[in-house]
């Protein structure tokens, strides 16, 4: 399988599993399923409040040194303590020692403490609670800040981006700066996206469904997909589109459906804000 590394050696598989809404014992059940699938990068936030399930889903799977764990801090958490204490709780919440991937979730440029939490997430990784970390919801302008005022940049962003979305300046922006971009909402969370012509015809082309061609495309563009899935078929399907190659036609045509409008929800990281 592909793999993505950033400049500081974190090495990522080509996809991972989104367990947002994934909660309580039908969560865990479908984070097993999963990990028995083959899926090791998981992605979680303090704010799924599923930490415990995925943590349970990874000590009951045998397999902890297999898999990537990740989470993230909230926006009400961006103060230094509040911050490294959040952390704390996420370890006590999944009952693992040490998580592999911590992420501030969204940057809230109106409160205008990324920064900070950003220096707690480096204090974190200094002290061996978390091992990487990295970024969800930065723009260039907020990057460019982590690195003039810390100097240090994320090994990860994790964004919008699907076929409606392409995200190609920030994807040029990671490439660049060895930043691992993770695509966050890769099928459009099941909406119409799946059933445009175009990933139908694509899908046609290769026997494949056109689930398995969006997170192609990503894969393509350099981006890591995250998609969520519940049933043990679909997350088997979704994994094996990290088999599946596009052409770089193919992979043009499906960049080209991007609109400048074509978020999910009305979520531009310079305006909206998440608690
Ligand atoms: N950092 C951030 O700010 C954000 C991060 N995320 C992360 O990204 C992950 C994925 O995003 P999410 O919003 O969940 O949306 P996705 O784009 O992953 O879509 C999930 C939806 O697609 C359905 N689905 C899954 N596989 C298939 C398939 N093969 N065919 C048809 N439908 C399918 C799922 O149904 P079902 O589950 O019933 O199978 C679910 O309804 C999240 O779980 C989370 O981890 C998401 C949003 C913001
Ligand atoms: O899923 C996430 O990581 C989020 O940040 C959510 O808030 C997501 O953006 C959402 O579902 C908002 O309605």
């Amino acid at each position: 399988m592909r793999t993505f590394t950033a400049h500081a050696g974190l090495t990522l598989p080509a996809l991972g599993f989104g367990t947002y809404r994934l909660n309580g014992t039908e969560g865990v059940a479908a984070i097993e399923r999963a990990i028995d699938g083959g899926w090791t990068l998981l992605d979680s936030a303090f704010n799924y409040e599923n930490e415990g399930a995925v943590g349970r889903a990874v000590r009951n799977s045998g397999r902890r040194d297999e898999l990537i764990i990740t989470s993230k801090l909230p926006g009400r958490h961006h103060a230094r303590d509040e911050a490294i204490a959040t952390i704390e709780e996420s370890l006590f919440r999944t009952g693992l020692d040490v998580l592999d991937l911590y992420l501030i979730h969204w940057p809230n440029p109106g409160v205008d403490k990324y920064v900070e939490a950003w220096g707690a997430l480096i204090e974190a990784r200094d002290r061996g609670l978390v091992k990487a970390i990295g970024v969800c919801n930065f723009e260039p302008e907020h990057l460019d800040r982590l690195q003039a005022e810390t100097g240090e940049l994320p090994q990860v962003n994790q964004i919008e981006l699907h076929p409606y979305f392409p995200q190609a300046e920030l994807l040029a922006y990671g490439a660049e700066h060895g930043i691992i971009t993770e695509a966050w909402t890769p099928l459009g969370r099941g909406y119409d996206l799946l059933e445009h012509p175009v990933l139908t015809e694509v899908a046609a082309a290769h026997d494949a469904t056109t689930a398995q061609v969006a997170l192609a495309w990503s894969i393509a563009l350099g981006a890591l997909p995250l998609p969520k899935a519940a049933s043990p078929e679909r997350q088997a399907e979704n994994l094996a589109a990290a088999d599946l190659e596009l052409t770089d036609d193919e992979v043009a045509r499906i960049s080209a459906l991007g609109r400048p409008d074509g978020r999910t929800y009305d979520q531009d990281p310079t305006r909206y804000e998440e608690f």
